[in-house]
């Protein structure tokens, strides 16, 4: 077992090495070069199962020995700390509710596996490694809120200025120690631009050790895959169930196509966007069109070019007939999010965020032609609280979790930026020295 990159099948490294490089020095990404079938009895024991022997079991296989078992399964444990609720909403609709950790937001599980992963192989180490991550509003809040108490390691956040909500942006730029904010002019293509020219910058590269948090890095993406096993924990394998998932980024529901592989019965997938539809349109024309971003109210998943979609090509041959058999692409407008919001509030007594309502809003329209055995489950990426700007619309609820609210007390901490590759590499080297 080893990693390859997507561009080119030679390019192949081991776990450690995958992990420390976050992207391969062709732009292509990592793809494990084997997804093994876990064994039938422990899909049909899954109801018996704490949730932290499944992620070990699923993970196991793709760190392959390169972490002792011991330490991985404490690795795992301290990864998997919160709950992964699953909500009824009407009888066929289920919410799976990521947002129950630190950053309230369904990366806490990728940033803290890839944190403990890197604290690991850097334990020793002499110099330092930094980790460079852009983000739309969640990644960034879930990675510095994981490697806040990393030793070894530096992180530097690229946001886009004035499109992140205010709850989102003091979770990127109040944690001072080893975290770093760049408030960037441009959207979130930009800052992804950035952190990938850095990572084919062979002359930076020799002067600073540079990994990424982003879903690019294979220990942020596959611990997603943990996710939709719970409904089956639950439902157990003979239950139909279709998976309906907020995308952005497409990290989210590659991992589940990655769970599906490794034998968990998904019966669907459903990619829900917002106006930033590249693969909606995609899995309908056959051509793939990436286009500038548009800001929307379900403003993480505000991604001009995903960039998984490299990894969902890789894992279907390139065949769009596969892929738009695996998976259908619904897309909404953010009137659209905002209807689906009210109703679901007035009618369910459930409180969606933006991204959950694209999510619901997908499910609704997959679930008109399925099957009537089959269930629904929408992940629901994010907590409210964090797009309260929209939500205000929807409830005068007081829905801060204590522990949110202390965020806002604090004073940002961020360096403005144009989206010029020159200033970010300039700025790179001036800190490492
Ligand atoms: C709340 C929320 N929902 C959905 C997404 C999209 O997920 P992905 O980028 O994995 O497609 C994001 C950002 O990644 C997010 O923060
Ligand atoms: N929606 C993300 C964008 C980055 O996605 P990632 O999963 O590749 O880190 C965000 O909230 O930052």
């Amino acid at each position: 077992m080893h990693y390859y990159s997507t561009l080119n099948k030679n390019n192949k490294v081991g776990f450690r090495e995958a992990v420390i490089e976050g992207l391969p020095g062709d732009n292509g990404l990592f793809m494990p070069s084997e997804i093994s079938k876990l064994p039938s009895e422990f899909i049909q024991n899954l109801p018996d199962l704490p949730l932290q022997e499944i992620g070990f079991q699923v993970l196991n296989p793709f760190v392959n020995k390169e972490i002792p078992e011991t330490t991985l399964r404490n690795i795992i444990n301290k990864t998997l700390s919160f709950d992964f609720p699953l909500v009824e909403i009407d009888n066929n609709t289920f919410a799976l509710e990521l947002y129950h950790g630190p950053s309230y937001a369904f990366k806490d599980v990728g940033a803290k596996f890839l944190a403990q992963c890197l604290d690991y192989f850097y334990r020793d180490a002499d110099e330092k490694c930094t980790i460079l991550v852009a983000t739309s509003g969640d990644t960034g809040g879930a990675v510095a809120a994981a490697f806040s108490e990393t030793e070894n390691i530096e992180v530097i956040i690229l946001y886009p200025s004035g499109k992140v909500s205010d709850l989102q942006e003091k979770q990127l730029t109040t944690y001072e120690k080893n975290v770093t904010a760049l408030e960037i002019a441009g959207d979130f293509d930009d800052c992804q631009r950035l952190v990938k020219s850095a990572f084919l910058d062979e002359e930076l590269r020799k002067k600073i050790q540079i990994s990424s948090a982003n879903s690019i890095n294979i220990a942020r993406f596959l611990p997603q895959a943990i996710y939709y096993f719970v409904p089956f924990q639950i439902f157990g394998e003979e239950q139909s169930i279709a998976f309906s998932v907020p995308s952005g980024n497409y990290g989210n529901l590659t991992a589940g196509l990655i769970a599906q592989k490794m034998g968990l019965p998904i019966s669907s997938f459903i990619a829900s966007a917002n106006r930033n539809d590249a693969v909606p349109r995609y899995l309908f024309s056959g051509n793939y069109e990436p286009k500038p971003t548009i800001p929307t109210i379900s403003n993480a998943m505000d991604v001009g070019a995903p960039s998984n979609f490299q990894r969902m090509l890789d894992l279907y041959d390139k065949g769009h007939d596969k892929m738009k058999k695996a998976i259908k692409g619904y897309s909404f407008t953010d009137e659209q999010t905002l209807q689906i919001m009210q109703n679901v509030y007035k009618e369910f007594d459930y409180l969606l965020d933006p991204h959950g309502a694209v999510a619901y809003g997908g499910l609704k329209e997959y679930l008109k032609t399925a099957n009537k055995n089959e269930i629904g489950v929408l992940l629901e990426t994010a907590h409210p609280c964090k797009f309260m700007e929209t939500v205000k619309k929807v409830s005068k609820e007081d829905i801060y979790p204590d522990s949110a609210s202390q965020f806002l007390n604090k004073e940002k901490k961020s360096i403005k930026m144009t989206a010029d590759y020159n200033d970010f590499r300039s700025l790179l080297l001036k800190k490492s020295n």
